[in-house]
C-alpha cells in the first residue's frame, strides 16, 4: 500500500485528524501533522484503534444503568489506553445519546426526588479514573455515580461512605483487571479492600509504564472537571430547567417593569412648566417627565453639549421645552433658605444717618492725603509701595454731623473694592489732581459710581500745585457726563489741596448738604444687617472684621452670620481702637467673633442663636453644588466663548496674601489679564501664610504660588524646592501683575534673584531709650548688619527694611551666625514682638545669559 497521510486516514476513518495523531503518537510512532505519512504498519494500529473504539461506542448504549460503568470496563486490556485517551469523549458521547431520552432522565430525576439521600444519577466515569489515579476524594460528589452503580446492581445500600469508596476503589481498579474479575464483587468490604490496596500498586506500575497517555489522562479529566460535563446528567436538566424558569420569570417581569415605566412616563408628561431660574438637565427633564437622555439629545441638536448635572439657563431650557411642545411659565424664585428674609422697615422707624462716603480716584490723586486730612491723621507713610491696599472705614464728626467715610485705594488692582465701595455708598467723592487731569481710573470711578447710581461730587485736588488747571479737569470731566454746577450741570465740583489743607471745609459742607437732600435713614431698633469691609486673621484675636452697619444696630452678644461663617460678637471698637457696645447705621466697626475669616463684601446679619449654624451649613452646601456646577456652568453663549478659546492652555495660580482684600485684589486684577494663547485659572486664594498644603496643592495642579505680603516659613521653602514649585512674594500688588503680564509675554527675565541669608526668632524685646531691640536667637544662615531684613508675624511680613544696629552683648557686630543668640534693632521700626521672625536676605543679581 503507497503511504498515506493522517488527514487521509482520518478522513477515511471519518475522524479528527487530531484522533489519529493521537492514536498513532500514542504508539509511539513519531507523527505531528496531519500532513505526515503514515506507512502501513500505522494505518493498521489506527484501524485497530479505531475500530475497538466504534465497538465500545455502539456497546455503551445498550447498557443501563450501573452496566454502562461496566461496559467500559469491559474492554480489553489492550486498548485501555485508547478507552482513557477517549474517556472524555466517551463521556460526551453517552451524554450526547441520552440528551436524546429525555424520558429517561425524567425517570432519573423521580428517583433522586423520591429517594432522598439516594441519589440515581448517570455513570460518572472519568471522575472515578481520576480518584483512582490520585487516591480517594472522599465525601466528594465524584461518589454518587457508585452509590448508583450499586443500585444498578441491586446491592443493597447501606448509606455508608466508607463503603462507598471501597465500591470506587473497586470500580476503578476494576479498570485494571480482566474482564473475569470485574463482576465479582460479591465478596466481602475487607477482601475488597486489600484488592484494593494490591490495585493501587498495580496501578502505580502501569502509570509508571505508560506515562505518557496516563498524563494525557489527568489533563482531560482536569478539564473536564471545570466543565459541566463532570456534573451528573439529571441534576444538569434539572438545574438548566430551573435556569430556563428563572429567566423566562425575569424577561416577563422586566416586560412589565417596562410597560409600568411608559405608561408613568406618558401620564407624567407635562404641557406646562414652571421655571424660577437655570436648572439641571436632570431637573428639567423631570419637571417635563421626559428621559434625561431626551433632552440631551435635544440640547445637541442646539448645539449645547450638557451632561445630566449641567446647568442650563432659563432661555436654554425654554427653548428646549418649547421643541417638546412645553410651554414655560417663569415664576418668582421660591424663597431660598440660605438667604436672610429682608425685613420692610416701616417709614416712622426710619432716622436720619450719617452718609457713606467713598473717596474714589486715579492712582496718586491724592485719595489717601485728602481722607488723612480729614481724620487728621497720616496713614500715607506706612503704606507700602505708596499705595493704599486695605479698604479702611473712618467716621469723622464735623460741625455736630457725622460722615462715614470708606478708604478705596485708586490703583487699578482694587477694581472690585471699589466697585464694592461704591454699592455701599451713598456718595462718591471723585479726587482729580488739577495738574494730571482725567486718567483711565478717574472714568472707571465714574463708570462705577453712575452704575451703583451714586452721586458724584469732584474734589479738584493739587490746586497748590504751579501746573493746576481746575478748569482743564472740569471740561474733562463734561466730555465724560460730569458737568459742573456752574457750567449748568448738577456736579458739585470744589477745589482742594490735600497738602495745604485748603477747601476742605468747602468739601465736607459740601458732602453733608447733598446727604440732606438725599435724606439718608434708617431704622436703628431692629435686627442688624450691614457689609463686611475688610477682614483678615489675627492669630492672638481670631478673625477681625471691618464691618460697616447699614440697618439696625449691632451689639456686643449679638449672633452673627456673613456668608457662610458665623459667630458672636465678643467686641467691637471704633475707628479709634475705643471699645464700643452698640453699632448704629452708617457706623463702621471692627468685630471680633467669627469662628472663620468672612469674604470682604460679604452682607452681616444679626440672626437668632439657632439659625446662624444652620443657615450658614445649607449655605455650604449650596456653595458646594455652585462650585461643582460652575465649572461645568453652560449657556447657549458658552458654546461660542469655547470655540473662540479653541485649545487654551492655563496658567494655574495660587493666591496667598494678608488680608482678604488684597486677595481679591489680585485675583481680579491677575483674572482681568487677557492673552490670546493663556488663560489664568486662579486655583486657590485665601488669607494667610504660604504652609505646606499650598504648595502641594500647587505641585498637584502645576500652579505658582504668589504670596503678597506673606512668607513661606523655612520647611515650606524646602518643600516648594522639593517640588520644584515657584514660589514669588511681594509687597506690592503692582508688581505682582507685571511679572505675570511679562511672564505671559515671555518677556520675564528676573534681573535680581532674592536669597535668604539667615533666620532669627525674637524671643525677648528690650526697650532702650534709642531704640527697640530684639533679641533673638539665629536660627538657620547668618544675620549681617548690612542685610536687608522682613519682620515676619505668623507667616505675614509686618515690616520690610534694614538692620539699624547688631549687636552681641554690647558690642556692635558685622554678623552673628546659627545658634547664636544677638540684639537686632531696625531702621525705623519698633512694633517689634516676642514669636517674630527676622529673615535677612540680598539680592542675586542674575546674570544674563549669552
Ligand atoms: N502738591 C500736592 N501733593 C499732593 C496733594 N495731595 C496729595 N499729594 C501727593 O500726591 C502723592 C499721592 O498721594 P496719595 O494720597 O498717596 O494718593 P492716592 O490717590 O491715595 O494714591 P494711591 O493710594 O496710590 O491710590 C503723595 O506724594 C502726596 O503727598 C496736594 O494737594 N498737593
Amino acid at each position: 500500500m503507497s503511504k498515506k497521510r493522517v488527514h487521509e486516514v482520518a478522513k477515511e476513518f471519518g475522524v479528527d485528524n487530531k484522533q489519529v495523531i493521537t492514536i498513532l503518537q500514542q504508539h509511539n510512532i513519531p507523527v505531528k501533522t496531519p500532513l505526515n505519512s503514515v506507512d502501513d504498519n500505522a494505518y493498521a494500529i489506527v484501524k485497530q484503534a479505531l475500530s475497538r473504539k466504534g465497538e465500545t461506542q455502539k456497546a455503551v448504549p445498550q447498557q443501563s444503568g450501573a452496566s454502562k460503568t461496566e461496559a467500559v470496563h469491559k474492554e480489553a486490556p489492550k486498548a485501555q489506553h485508547t478507552e482513557k485517551q477517549h474517556g472524555s469523549n466517551g463521556h460526551k458521547q453517552e451524554q450526547h445519546k441520552q440528551g436524546g431520552k429525555p424520558q429517561e432522565q425524567k425517570q432519573h430525576g423521580k428517583q433522586y426526588n423520591q429517594k432522598s439521600g439516594f441519589r440515581h444519577v448517570q455513570i460518572n466515569e472519568p471522575t472515578n479514573k481520576n480518584n483512582n489515579a490520585h487516591g480517594n476524594n472522599q465525601g466528594k460528589p465524584q461518589n454518587r455515580p457508585n452509590q448508583q452503580t450499586q443500585q444498578g446492581n441491586n446491592r443493597p445500600n447501606n448509606g455508608q461512605q466508607r463503603q462507598n469508596d471501597t465500591r470506587n476503589n473497586d470500580n476503578r481498579n476494576n479498570d485494571n483487571r480482566s474482564n473475569n474479575n470485574r463482576n465479582n464483587d460479591n465478596r466481602p468490604n475487607n477482601n475488597r479492600n486489600a484488592d484494593n490496596r494490591q490495585n493501587d500498586t498495580r496501578n502505580n506500575n502501569q502509570s509508571a509504564r505508560s506515562e505518557q497517555p496516563n498524563r494525557n489522562d489527568e489533563r482531560r479529566n482536569k478539564k473536564n472537571k471545570k466543565g459541566s460535563q463532570n456534573r451528573p446528567q439529571s441534576l444538569l436538566s434539572t438545574s438548566m430547567q430551573k435556569k430556563k424558569n428563572r429567566v423566562k420569570q425575569r424577561n416577563e417581569q422586566y416586560i412589565q417593569h417596562k410597560e409600568e415605566e411608559k405608561r408613568k412616563a406618558e401620564s407624567a408628561i407635562a404641557t406646562v412648566i414652571e421655571l424660577s431660574g437655570p436648572l439641571s438637565v436632570k431637573d428639567l427633564a423631570e419637571k417635563m417627565g421626559r428621559e434625561v437622555s431626551e433632552i440631551i439629545k435635544k440640547l445637541m441638536l442646539l448645539g449645547v453639549m450638557a451632561t445630566i448635572n449641567q446647568e442650563v439657563d432659563v432661555d436654554t431650557a425654554t427653548v428646549v421645552a418649547e421643541d417638546f411642545g412645553v410651554e414655560v411659565v417663569e415664576v418668582e424664585p421660591d424663597e431660598d433658605p440660605t438667604e436672610i428674609q429682608e425685613i420692610e422697615d416701616a417709614p416712622e422707624t426710619l432716622k436720619p444717618r450719617p452718609p457713606v462716603v467713598t473717596i474714589m480716584g486715579h492712582v496718586d490723586h491724592g485719595k489717601t492725603s485728602l481722607l488723612d486730612v480729614i481724620r487728621q491723621t497720616n496713614v500715607t507713610a506706612s503704606e507700602a509701595g505708596g499705595i493704599t491696599q486695605h479698604i479702611g472705614a473712618y467716621q469723622v464728626r464735623y460741625n455736630d454731623n457725622k460722615i462715614t467715610f470708606l478708604d478705596t485705594p485708586g490703583h487699578e488692582a482694587f477694581t472690585a473694592m471699589r466697585l464694592r465701595g461704591a454699592k455701599s455708598t451713598d456718595i462718591a467723592v471723585l479726587v482729580v489732581a488739577a495738574d494730571d487731569g482725567v486718567m483711565p481710573q478717574t472714568i472707571e470711578a465714574i463708570n462705577h459710581a453712575k452704575s451703583a447710581g451714586v452721586p458724584i461730587i469732584v474734589a479738584i485736588n493739587k490746586m497748590d500745585k504751579p501746573g493746576a488747571n481746575p478748569d482743564h479737569v472740569k471740561q474733562q470731566l463734561s466730555e465724560h457726563g460730569i458737568m459742573p454746577e456752574e457750567w449748568g450741570g448738577d456736579t458739585i465740583m470744589v477745589p482742594v489741596s490735600a497738602k495745604q489743607r485748603m477747601g476742605i471745609d468747602d468739601l465736607l459742607e459740601n458732602i453733608l448738604l447733598v446727604a440732606e437732600v438725599m435724606e439718608l435713614k434708617a431704622n436703628p431698633n431692629r435686627r442688624a444687617q450691614g457689609i463686611v469691609i475688610e477682614a483678615q486673621l489675627d492669630k492672638g484675636r481670631g478673625a477681625v472684621c471691618t464691618v460697616l452697619v447699614q440697618k439696625g444696630s449691632l451689639r456686643v452678644g449679638d449672633t452673627i452670620l456673613a456668608g457662610t461663617c458665623y459667630g458672636k460678637v465678643r467686641a467691637m471698637t471704633n475707628e479709634r481702637g475705643e471699645k464700643v457696645k452698640v453699632a448704629r447705621p452708617s457706623m463702621p466697626v471692627e468685630i471680633l467673633g467669627f469662628s472663620e475669616v468672612p469674604q470682604a463684601g460679604e452682607i452681616i446679619d444679626s440672626v437668632e442663636d439657632n439659625e446662624a449654624r444652620t443657615i450658614a451649613e445649607k449655605r455650604i452646601a449650596k456653595q458646594r453644588v455652585q462650585e461643582l456646577q460652575s465649572s461645568h456652568k453652560i449657556t447657549l453663549d458658552d458654546i461660542f466663548n469655547q470655540i473662540q478659546q479653541g485649545e487654551l492652555k492655563d496658567l494655574n495660580i495660587i493666591i496667598k496674601a494678608d488680608v482678604q482684600g488684597s486677595v481679591e485684589a489680585l485675583r481680579q486684577s491677575l483674572e482681568s489679564i487677557k492673552n490670546d494663547e493663556v488663560r489664568i485659572v486662579i486655583v486657590h486664594a485665601a488669607v494667610g501664610a504660604i504652609n505646606e498644603s499650598d504648595i502641594m496643592l500647587a505641585s498637584a495642579s502645576n500652579a505658582i504660588v504668589m504670596g503678597f505680603n506673606v512668607r513661606p516659613d523655612a520647611n515650606v521653602r524646602r518643600v516648594a524646592e522639593q517640588e520644584k514649585v515657584d514660589l514669588r512674594t511681594y509687597r506690592v500688588i503692582y508688581d505682582a501683575i507685571n511679572d505675570v503680564e511679562s511672564a505671559m509675554r515671555g518677556m520675564l527675565s528676573p534681573e535680581f534673584k532674592e536669597v535668604v541669608v539667615g533666620r532669627a526668632e525674637v524671643r525677648q524685646v528690650i526697650s532702650t531709650p534709642k531704640a527697640i531691640v530684639a533679641g533673638s536667637y539665629v536660627t538657620e544662615g547668618r544675620i549681617t548688619n548690612d542685610s536687608e531684613v522682613r519682620l515676619i508675624r505668623d507667616g505675614i511680613v509686618v515690616f520690610e527694611g534694614k538692620v539699624d544696629s547688631l549687636r552681641r552683648f554690647k558690642d556692635e557686630v558685622k554678623e552673628v551666625k546659627t545658634s547664636f543668640e544677638c540684639g537686632i534693632s531696625l531702621e525705623g521700626y519698633r512694633d517689634v514682638k516676642e514669636g517674630d521672625v527676622i529673615e535677612a536676605f540680598l539680592m542675586e543679581e542674575i546674570k544674563p545669559q549669552l
